[in-house]
């Protein structure tokens, strides 16, 4: 365990008095850049979470897994409270944001700071009615930044960090519609890392793309995982076992297993998990 994590855990420890030393579910040894702690979330009078404990590491790609209906969207939408948008939605329990200790869907904390910090991109690619370099540029404003050279650097530098610049950077006055499915995702990816998050959230960001496309985005990630922690739903079992570090699998709003992305794809624990992965329900 290195230093970073050990400190963690007995944060973990101390801020937690009901868990005792050694007994924290789903313990891993990366370092975490968030811990869902207890976590429960109600659509009005409807359960959709119950009870989830996840950590998420820094850098590393967790991925979650279930069949339709189970609660992934519903989790993932938690780290940038988007469910604060409807009255009746209620949270109980905690996401912690390391190493700033910040409960994230603590209602003291403002959901526009928490969305500049996990950044989500959608199923289907959903750029904004503008130019590419506004759709980049867009994110940075929010943040207060109006100089047009840090701009014009910045759009730059995340273009490039989505692999999407040598396609773009001769057109970048273009509206965001003339791109193609794919190229439209990489911009709202781009337009998600634009304002710097620690947090990347991708809801099913490759169900609408046809193959090739798929497997860009899937480089894309592939590489973004080196500088963030990445949270993924995906229905692709495969797409899964590819990219990701860690797998939480869920059924009817419990996460039922997590672990390792070869635990669970190799020796599941649970049946129920199993019988998902080998396709038998779902
Ligand atoms: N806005 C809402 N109001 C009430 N219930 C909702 C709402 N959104 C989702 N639910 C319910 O919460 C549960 C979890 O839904 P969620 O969309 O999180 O599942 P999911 O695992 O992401 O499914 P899928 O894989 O089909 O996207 C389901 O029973 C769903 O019907």
């Amino acid at each position: 365990m290195n230093q970073e994590t050990y400190r963690q855990s007995e944060f973990a420890r101390a801020s937690d008095p009901s868990v005792a030393a050694g007994s924290r579910p789903n313990a891993i040894s990366d370092t975490l850049k968030a811990d869902v702690r207890g976590l429960s979330f109600w659509y009005d009078q409807f359960q959709a979470l119950k009870n989830i404990d996840l950590p998420i590491a820094e850098k590393k790609v967790t991925a979650l897994i279930g069949a339709s209906g189970c609660g992934k969207s519903t989790l993932l939408r938690c780290f940038n409270r988007m469910h604060d948008l409807y009255p009746g939605n209620r949270y109980d329990g905690e996401i912690v944001l390391l190493p700033e200790n910040q409960n994230i869907v603590d209602k003291g904390i403002d959901p526009i700071r928490v969305r500049l910090k996990a950044g989500m991109v959608f199923q289907k690619p959903n750029p904004f009615p503008k130019s590419i370099f506004e759709n980049v540029a867009s994110g940075l404003r929010v943040r207060g930044i109006r100089d047009r050279a840090v701009i014009a650097g910045r759009v730059e530098e995340v273009l490039r960090e989505a692999a999407l610049w040598d396609e773009v950077k001769d057109r970048l006055d273009q509206s965001a519609y003339a791109l193609s499915g794919g190229q439209q995702q990489r911009l709202c990816i781009a337009r998600t890392l634009a304002p710097e998050p620690e947090l990347i959230l991708l809801d099913e960001p490759t169900s609408a793309l046809d193959p090739i496309a798929t497997a860009k985005i899937e480089e894309l990630i592939e590489k973004l995982r080196d500088h963030y922690a990445i949270v993924i739903v995906t229905h692709s079992m495969q797409q899964a076992a590819r990219i990701s570090a860690y797998c939480a699998f869920m059924h009817l709003g419990q996460l039922v297993e997590f672990g390792t992305n070869e635990t669970i794809f190799t020796s599941p624990k649970e049946k129920r998990t199993q019988d998902y992965i080998t396709g038998r329900f779902g």
